[in-house]
Order: structure tokens, then sequence, then C-alpha cells
């Protein structure tokens, strides 16, 4: 890889997108050119990268060539149609939508956990994980390696951000439409989002769980490179804008003691404890919004498991769970 890649975003208009400059930017990632892709609707709108006006292209399957590296966000549709095209014309895609991360032969990367799988990408795509999965990961990898981890039982709080645009509209226009006494409109929740919480993020699958669910489960362990790993999660839409939250408990092969589990959270890369809530110190998605670093706080014994503990993560998840993330993978080329 060159030392000044020339990169593209795909995907550039979106939530995602918009972070992802705004990452490369604040990082000072070395780069000869970066190029902003996005659909039709949004060719020719002007973007600001580092003091300059880039215009945004209309993304084809000729937009890659002489792109080193493309961050991929816009949807898993458009992952499957373009990435392995670009990626076959020479770009390393790293790609954030859904499509690509159970492959066998892509990489999927949290840079803090499993910078090593970087090197083991021979179809060019490497996969940045689901968001939720990320920050719980950034909290129970620590633990994991001072104490095993067997099993999770989770319950997410995911912002309406998380939802893309829409979902910050949806919260916004129901919170109004309350206040001057209107009746809501329903567009991207089935149940009203304000004032409420929604137990379901994405579709439903056979065995009760929805997609979101299985995800902590199969790329929690594809991670970790723990086959045997249980897992059981509940995703939840709360109206919050941004950040996600997720209580945990977490079982290990070995005795846990909460001190231990304390600190080792000192000195960790993108990690940080909050923990002292007799003096109302936990964290909030209020806390991490717009920060790179996941935040935990209220680590306790489990008090119905043996071996188990307790702990609440927060994290961006725009940032650390998609954006950030994805450029950390970049950094590590
Ligand atoms: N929001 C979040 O917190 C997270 C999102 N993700 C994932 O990131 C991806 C993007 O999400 P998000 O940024 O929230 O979504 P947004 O809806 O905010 O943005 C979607 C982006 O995709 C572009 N796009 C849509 N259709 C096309 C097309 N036909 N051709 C080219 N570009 C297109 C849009 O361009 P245009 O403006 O021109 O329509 C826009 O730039 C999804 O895969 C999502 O699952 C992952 C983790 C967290
Ligand atoms: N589904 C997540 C965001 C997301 O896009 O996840 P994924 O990248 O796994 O599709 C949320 O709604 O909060």
């Amino acid at each position: 890889m060159s030392e000044t890649p020339k990169v593209a975003i795909v995907g550039a208009t979106g939530a995602v997108g918009e972070e992802m400059r705004l990452c490369l930017e604040e990082r000072d990632f070395p780069l000869e050119s970066l190029t902003l892709l996005a659909s039709a609707r949004s060719a020719g709108k002007k973007l600001s990268f580092r003091g300059e006006e880039l215009t945004v292209k209309e993304l084809t399957h000729d937009s890659f060539e002489g792109i080193d590296i493309a961050l991929f966000s816009a949807g898993g549709g458009i992952s499957l149609t373009f990435g392995p095209s670009a990626a076959s014309a020479g770009c390393m895609v790293i790609d954030n939508s859904s499509a690509f991360r159970m492959d066998p032969e892509i990489p999927l990367v949290v840079p803090e956990i499993n910078p090593e799988a970087v090197k083991n990408a021979p179809k060019n795509i490497i996969a940045n994980p689901n968001c939720s999965t990320i920050i719980a990961l950034m909290g129970l990898a620590p633990l994991h390696e001072a104490f095993g981890l067997r099993s999770i039982i989770a319950s997410t709080y995911q912002a309406v951000s998380g939802s893309g645009a829409q979902g910050i509209v949806e919260l916004e226009e129901q919170m109004k439409a309350l206040a001057a006494g209107q009746p809501v409109e329903l567009k991207v929740y089935p149940r009203q989002i304000a004032f409420n919480v929604i137990p379901q993020v994405d579709a439903f699958t056979d065995n009760g769980y929805t997609k979101e669910e299985l995800k902590m489960l199969n790329e929690g362990r594809k991670i970790l490179g723990l086959d045997e790993l249980k897992v059981s999660c509940t995703c939840v839409r709360v109206p919050v804008f941004r950040s996600h939250s997720i209580s945990i408990t977490a079982q290990f092969e070995k005795p846990v003691d909460v001190e231990a589990a304390k600190a080792v959270y000192e000195n960790r890369a993108g990690v940080k404890l909050m923990d002292d809530p007799s003096n109302g110190v936990f964290p909030v998605p209020l806390d991490t919004t717009g920060k790179d670093d996941c935040l935990v706080g209220r680590i306790r014994k489990n008090l119905v498991f043996s071996n188990a503990l307790d702990l609440w993560v927060v994290g961006d998840q725009v940032r650390k769970g998609a954006a950030l993330n994805a450029v950390q993978i970049a950094e590590l080329l």
C-alpha cells in the first residue's frame, strides 16, 4: 500500500460517510486524494475537506480506477453491487455494511482487538463489524484477556441515528407533533419512538431473535476467535439521538474480582473506565457523543451466575461503531 493512498468514501453524504470524512481530517490520515461518492441525487454537492471544497460524484463501476482504499458505507446492496468490482480493480475495500462480515475469506476487524486479521484479506475486502458488537467488545475484550470469556447476556439501548438520517428526523418530528398535540406519523419504526422504547432493531428471524441480535453472537465469535462463545442479546431502540449503550452480564472461565476487572482498562486504547456510581459517576450516551473512546461503568459481581460480571458500556456508534473503526482499519494497511 502506498504511504499516501488515494482514498474514496462511498456513501459520503450519509451519517457515517460524513463522520468518515471528519475522522480522516481529524486524524490527519496521510492521503494523496479523497474522492467522495454517493447517489446521483447528491452528485455536484460540495463538501469541505482540509479547507478545500470537494465535489461529490455519482457512484459508478468506473469510480475505483486508481483508488487504493475505498471506505464503503452506503448499505449492503451497494456493497454487494460495487464492492467486489472495486476490489478486483485492485482497491482495498473496507466495508461498513453487513454484506460480507461472515464470509470466512473476509476479515472482520476491530483494530484494538484483532488488528492482525487485516493481513489476511485475499478478496481485497475487509469488513467493519456491527456497531453494537464493536461497542460491546470494546468493553469485553480486556476482561476476556484477564478472565476468559464464555458467555454474554446483553440488552442494547440503540440511538435513532443508528437508522441513518431518517431515524433522527422521525424522532424530531414525533417530538414536535406530540408537543403540538398532533398525531405522530410512523415511517421508520414499527411503533412511536418519541417517549417510548421499541424492543425491535432489524427484522425478526425464525428463532425469535432479530438479525441485529444475532450479529453480537456471530460477529463476536469471529472477532474474538471464540467458536464456543454463547450470546443472548435483546436489541432495543431508544429515543436518544446518538451513542449506543449496552448492559452486559458476562460469564468467564476464571473467578472474577471487581477491582481486578476495573484494572484491565488502565492504559487500554479506545476504552476508558468511568465507574464511581456512589458519586454519580457512570457513562451516559451524551458522554461519548462525538468522542472516540467507549466508556465502561457499573462493574459489579453478578448475583445469579458464578464467575460473572455485570457491566455497562457506552460508545458513539456513528464514530467508533462505524466511521472511526473503518479509518483505523485503513491506518493498519
Ligand atoms: N448510522 C449508524 O450509526 C451506522 C450505520 N451503519 C451502516 O452504514 C451504512 C450507511 O448508513 P448511514 O450513513 O447511517 O445511512 P444514511 O442513510 O445516512 O446514508 C446513506 C448513504 O448511502 C448513499 N447511497 C444511497 N443509495 C445510493 C446509491 N444508489 N448509490 C450511491 N450511494 C447511495 C447515500 O447517498 P445520497 O445522499 O446521495 O442518497 C448516503 O451517502 C449502512 O450500511 C448502515 O447499516 C453501520 C453502523 C452504524
Ligand atoms: N443496525 C444498527 C446500525 C447498523 O447499520 O448496523 P449494521 O451495520 O450491522 O447494519 C442500528 O440501527 O443501530
